[in-house]
């Protein structure tokens, strides 16, 4: 079977910055995979490299049998993989002015005509596709609610439910819980994890909090001045490892309060 994302010696400078450096990396189908590492070590620069939304200097990126990138050109084929790709970002993931539901049905755009997603004319069988997305991510109750009204955690998963109705089988989410108070944290990362083990959806999260990598994946890439000093299970994750990612004061860094209720 293809890998679901496979990197070869991806190297990305900007000005004399070395943000990844001969990054090789294989992550299988319906793996969650949790990116972490300190502020400014190549965790956006490579998840966004996934996505084709970074162009890399030298090395290659292919997701299923597909190529992003490859020495520094997106490839032609980068619009068919991106339809199989749910990108969540920190903020910014819904346009605040529409309703839930109209943002959710964003993500069937690349399967209809465009005139008609941008006046407003979604088919009914697409509606009822995101009903279910909706439910699929508990808020039902809120389509009709203009998304710059919902709170951050709300939002995320309104993001994961256009990510669903899109049909993506490949999660991409760059700092999702990094802006959210622990309760949505936590739901978010439960939210994700589920999706992966009850869709066999491919996740790849970067993270700030050990704690929430640790408990919901079950494989770790750490990452330190643009390489990866660490890719495993998190049981392997020991104090000294995690002092050698963060520097001394990582207990510093390593927030608390995503764990399971
Ligand atoms: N567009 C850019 N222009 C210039 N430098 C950049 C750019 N993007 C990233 N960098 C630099 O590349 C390095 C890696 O940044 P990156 O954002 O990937 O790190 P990160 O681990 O995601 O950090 P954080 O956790 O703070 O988001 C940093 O030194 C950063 O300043």
């Amino acid at each position: 079977m293809a890998q679901a994302i496979q990197v070869s010696q991806l190297s990305k400078t900007f000005g004399t910055r070395k943000a990844l450096k001969s990054v090789d990396l294989s992550i299988q189908p319906g793996e969650m995979v949790a990116l972490i590492g300190p502020s400014g070590s190549g965790k956006s620069t490579l998840l966004r490299s996934l996505g084709g939304m970074n162009v890399g200097d030298t090395g290659t990126v292919t997701i299923g049998n597909r190529k992003v990138q490859s020495n520094g050109k997106i490839s032609s084929e980068i619009r068919s993989v991106r339809r199989g790709l749910g990108v969540i970002f920190q903020q910014f993931n819904l346009v605040g002015r529409l309703s839930l539901m109209t943002n959710v049905l964003m993500g069937c755009l690349g399967r209809i005509p465009g005139w008609r997603g941008t006046l407003g004319f979604f088919p009914v069988d697409e509606k009822e596709k995101a009903v279910a997305a909706l439910d699929r991510v508990g808020l039902s109750e809120y389509g009709e609610r203009r998304a710059s009204t919902l709170s951050g955690g709300q939002q995320q998963r309104g993001a994961i439910a256009r990510a669903l109705l899109q049909g993506a089988n490949t999660l991409l989410a760059d700092e999702p819980i990094a802006s959210l108070d622990p309760v949505s944290a936590r739901r978010v990362m439960e939210l994700l994890a589920r999706l992966n083990v009850e869709e066999g959806l491919t996740v790849v999260v970067s993270l700030h909090q050990v704690d929430a990598a640790v408990t919901f994946c079950k494989r770790v890439i750490a990452m330190r001045d643009g390489a990866m000093v660490y890719d495993g299970a998190p049981a392997g994750l020991t104090q000294d490892i995690l002092r050698n990612i963060y520097g001394p004061e990582y207990e510093d860094f390593a927030q608390v309060g995503v764990s399971p209720a």
